[in-house]
């Protein structure tokens, strides 16, 4: 293999451009040259490829974003958005390929595979963790302490006010973010799409809690079945029947997807991105490199996209002790 090629796809997440920057030096320290596919498979599409060095990753290691832009392409599901995107890659000489991106990124990438015979090898880059075969997804980490500093700052007005706070946090399909930011941000309840949401049990609680708390914090993930947090805060408030108390909504959106990385994830996207290179010259097919237990494991994209990642039960017990 001597030329391969990188591209980021799907939501951004903080830890893309680090690991965009692994994939580079890790592909030109072996030998290979690499090239940048822009706009993830829009990009592919279009034929918007361009050769990288080692100075065109240079000062990413710590941004937000990614260079490389993203995107979301309708015309990559058509077989023939799949041909253009083909003829371009064997313009360019491109014989393997590193996909940063989540579960849609990497089920392209394997019908891709299974179509023309490129192999590509994934690195996790989501913020909100739910991917098979790693323990963390790059971004994860920054998500959760972004959506911590927000939460503490809430939680001063909802003190001071004696209010009842929903927060909505990202998560279309999975909860990590919620439960994470739920143990760290202190809240009294959490609510997630993995799990069923018994509003009349919060109810119960927030009752209770009344006698020992003045105010309540509750995270709740935008794909919780109950609906989002403002949903919700209406379905309690008309449940409760208390005209004592404020409750109030904030929604954290993309604010949760931006901002410089933590050292967890600039770590785990730089590993990640080495694996995926090492990954590709040893052959390796259509499958993504993570990390578990502290090593690299590279879990076929099947996997990766077919089995669901739990939630980790102690955290949710953690959250209904630490309440009392
Ligand atoms: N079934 C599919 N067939 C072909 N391409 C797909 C498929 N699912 C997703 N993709 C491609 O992967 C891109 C990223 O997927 P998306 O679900 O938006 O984000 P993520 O990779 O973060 O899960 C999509 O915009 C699309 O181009
Ligand atoms: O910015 P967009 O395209 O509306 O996407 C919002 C979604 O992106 C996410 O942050 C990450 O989603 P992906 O894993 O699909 O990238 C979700 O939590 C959120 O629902």
């Amino acid at each position: 293999m001597k030329k391969i090629a990188v591209f980021t796809s799907g939501g951004d997440s903080p830890g893309m451009n680090a690991c965009v920057r692994s994939v580079v030096r890790t592909a030109i320290y072996k030998g290979l040259d690499v090239y940048g596919i822009y706009h993830g498979y829009e990009g592919m599409i279009d034929g918007n490829i361009k050769r990288l060095q080692s100075g065109s990753v240079s000062n990413i290691v710590q941004r937000g974003g990614t260079i490389l832009k993203s995107a979301r392409s309708q015309e990559f599901r058509t077989p023939e958005g799949r041909k253009k995107a083909y003829e371009n890659l064997v313009k360019h000489g491109i014989e393997g390929i590193v996909a940063i991106g989540g579960d849609g990124t990497f089920t392209g990438a394997k019908i891709f595979f299974e179509e023309y015979g490129i192999p590509t090898v994934g690195c996790p880059g989501t913020i909100d963790n739910d991917i098979y075969g790693t323990d963390y997804t790059i971004g994860f980490d920054t998500a959760v302490n972004t959506a911590l500093e927000a939460i503490d700052k809430i939680r001063d007005t909802a003190a001071a006010h004696d209010r009842i706070f929903f927060i909505e946090v990202m998560g279309r399909d999975a909860g990590f973010i919620a439960v994470e930011s739920a143990i760290g941000g202190g809240a009294e309840f959490v609510m997630v799409p993995e799990t069923k949401t018994d509003l009349d049990a919060v109810v119960k609680s927030l009752k209770n809690l009344r006698k020992t708390k003045t105010s309540s914090i509750i995270v709740v993930a935008e794909g919780d079945e109950e609906g989002n947090a403002e949903e919700i805060m209406a379905k309690v408030k008309s449940k409760i029947k208390d005209n004592t108390k404020e409750f109030k909504v904030t929604t954290l959106g993309h604010i949760q997807r931006g901002g410089s990385p933590t050292a967890r994830d600039r770590v785990l996207a730089s590993r990640c991105g080495m694996a995926a290179v090492e990954g590709l010259i040893a052959g390796k097919v259509n499958c993504m490199a993570g990390i578990m237990n502290q090593e690299v494991v590279y879990t076929p994209f099947s996997d990766c996209i077919g089995k669901t990642k739990q939630l980790i039960p102690d955290q949710l017990k953690l959250i209904d002790i630490l309440s009392i």
